[in-house]
């Protein structure tokens, strides 16, 4: 399913937080939304989602306003990863994970094998499976993340918004929640902060400052030494990896 924003604004009273957004993601394509703290990365990514309306601009995904979409309805195409979710305490790791068939569901129809599976495989996604009863309250803040990306799968999205979502976790399932991101058959926008990260796992990448595209493109156009300074006021040398020749970035320590 392919995501189109035009010209998106959102603020809050007179502060404009989202400013002239336009940006559109191909079926199956992994963009990545990188850009210094407070630029807008996690309110855009809501405007995308729809979970935030916008003050002016419109959000389509595969050719449909989501305007016009009730929440429901969305969230059977559409999951959510947010930065810290929020979660009941006195509930399992599967009872999380089952959370995301609910916009499968109608109110009559019972837990079917098609929802149980859908639920082992998200768990053996991220590696929980042995988890799987434990009290939520009892993991660690990786493992808590691992387990909502986990809900976002049994959801069995076709476009998925990830709110950095690494941000917990060790270099293990960093590399592994993002290569499996990238390998799945949809369509994904992800904020992250890691750069390197960003170069390596996402076909483009759109850079934010003040709530306003800076650019936009293939990491390699644009994880340049001079956006790094300009836009997140650092010094580095970008080399190209050996890894299909995707940039990768060394900061100056001086
Ligand atoms: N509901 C709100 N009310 C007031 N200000 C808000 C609201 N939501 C966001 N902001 C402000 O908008 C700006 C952008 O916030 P946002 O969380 O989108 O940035 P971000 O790029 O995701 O930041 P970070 O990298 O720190 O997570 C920030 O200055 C934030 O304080």
């Amino acid at each position: 399913m392919s995501v189109v924003a035009e010209n998106l604004r959102w603020g809050v009273r007179r502060k404009i937080i989202v400013s002239d957004v336009s940006l559109s993601v191909a079926p199956g394509e992994t963009l990545g939304l990188i850009g210094p703290n407070g630029s807008g990365k996690s309110s855009l990514l809501r405007l995308l989602a729809g979970l935030r309306r916008p003050a002016s601009g419109r959000v389509e995904i595969n050719g449909q306003d989501i305007a016009g979409v009730a929440r429901k309805a969305l969230s059977r195409h559409v999951a959510f990863v947010q930065q810290s979710a929020a979660t009941d305490t006195n509930v399992s790791v599967e009872d999380v994970v089952r959370l995301g068939r609910t916009p499968h569901r109608s109110a009559l129809a019972g837990w079917s094998e098609g929802d149980e599976a859908a639920v082992t495989d998200a768990l053996q996604r991220v590696g929980m499976t042995s988890r799987r009863t434990q009290a939520w309250q009892t993991l660690s803040g990786g493992e808590r993340q691992r387990v909502h990306i986990a809900r976002a799968l049994a959801q069995a999205p076709q476009v998925m918004f990830l709110d950095e979502p690494t941000n917990h976790l060790d270099i293990h399932h960093q590399i592994e929640i993002l290569r499996m991101v990238r390998d799945l058959d949809l369509t994904s926008v992800i904020a992250l902060h890691d750069l390197n990260l960003a170069a390596m796992y996402c076909d483009r990448i759109v850079v934010l400052q003040d709530g306003q595209i800076h650019a936009c493109g293939t990491p390699e156009e644009v994880l340049t030494p001079q956006l790094l300074k300009d836009v997140f006021r650092v010094s580095a040398h970008v080399d190209a990896s050996a890894d299909a020749g995707r940039p990768h970035i060394r900061f100056s320590a001086g």
